[in-house]
């Protein structure tokens, strides 16, 4: 069935593991996915962009969601990523999701609580819970100056009265990570004090972690072999991201390392079968990659294996 985050979090911040978030934006993607999840008997969230909205065209996902749900039995969650607008995040819920984020990390603090807390109260009356965004996630530069920093990471007393205000089910937090494939310039850094003071602030709050690709190797090297051009790309250490799990990050977000899974075995396929061109034979190639991936991601990384 379709759940939501709730109970998941719970269990998960007691356990001390994260609940993989996963964007979807088609047929194989969310099947490798899926599979995976089955395979590993673990709790899943299916994340839905509004790009993804936008390239699929919602009915495709929504129906391509619950026919996962149908064909595994699986619980899983819905979930709205980035949702920037009161307007999107309504749309969702009403279309079923049962979670949404409102991202309203770019506005001044008094409208992100403004705004978060109507998709709060509009979702709860609708039994969807809400993930909101305090902090800048971005900010790619080497060693972000500590000016910088304070001015783009979580502040962990302005966290406490965010969530106080607004009522929100889970919080993303900025640390140190960035979306894509090029989050440090040097060394990887996440910013764990910051993050212990976010916990102490707020026990047993489910926080989220956006960035959290670890660009992994083993897939870049394959796009540059077979064609590709993707240089100084880095993400964040597996052991960073177990780390991360096992205090209070209850959701960590993968899309990047999907995306460079399946460009790397299209391209892997394609290289070795110049006479092939059944696209289920490389989304196929494709799709198994990406189950194989979030298999090691479940068991290694999340450690949300048999949390069912
Ligand atoms: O946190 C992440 C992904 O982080 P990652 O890049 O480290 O995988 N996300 O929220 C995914 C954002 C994807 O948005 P879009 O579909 O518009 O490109
Ligand atoms: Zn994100």
């Amino acid at each position: 069935p379709l759940v939501t985050s709730k109970e998941l979090f719970k269990k998960a911040y007691e356990g001390g593991y994260a609940i993989g978030a996963f964007n979807v934006n088609n047929m194989e993607i969310i099947q490798g996915i899926v599979e995976a999840a089955k395979e590993e008997n673990s709790p899943l969230i299916l994340q839905v962009s509004a790009g993804a909205r936008k390239y699929a065209r919602p009915v495709y996902l929504k129906k391509l969601v619950e026919a996962a749900v149908e064909d595994t039995g699986l619980p899983v969650v819905l979930h709205l990523d980035h949702g920037e607008s009161f307007e999107i995040c309504k749309a969702c819920i009403d279309d079923g999701f049962t979670s949404v984020m409102i991202d309203g990390s770019k506005l001044p603090f008094e409208e992100n609580i403004t705004l978060t807390k109507k998709v709060v109260d509009y979702a709860h009356e609708h039994g969807v819970v809400v993930e909101a965004e305090l902090g800048r996630i971005g900010g790619v530069e080497d060693n972000i100056s500590v000016g910088e920093r304070e001015a783009t990471f979580t502040d962990p007393d302005q966290a406490l009265e965010f969530v106080e205000r607004t009522g929100v089910d889970s919080l993303a937090i900025a640390i140190g990570t960035s979306h894509g494939a090029y989050k440090f310039k040097g060394e990887p850094y996440l910013d764990f004090k910051r993050l212990e003071e976010i916990m102490k602030r707020l026990p047993g709050f489910p926080l989220v972690l956006h960035g959290a690709s670890t660009v992994l190797p083993e897939f870049v090297e394959a796009c540059n072999k077979y064609g590709g051009s993707i240089h100084s790309a880095k993400g964040v250490p597996e052991e960073m991201l177990r780390k991360a799990a096992s205090l209070g990050i209850c959701k960590i977000n993968i899309d990047t390392d999907l995306r460079l899974a399946m460009t790397a075995m299209i391209r892997k396929y394609l290289a070795e079968n110049p006479s092939e061109f059944d696209p289920r034979k490389y989304l196929g190639a494709a799709r198994e990659a990406i189950k194989e991936m979030v298999k090691h991601k479940i068991r290694n990384v999340l450690g949300s294996s048999n949390k069912l």
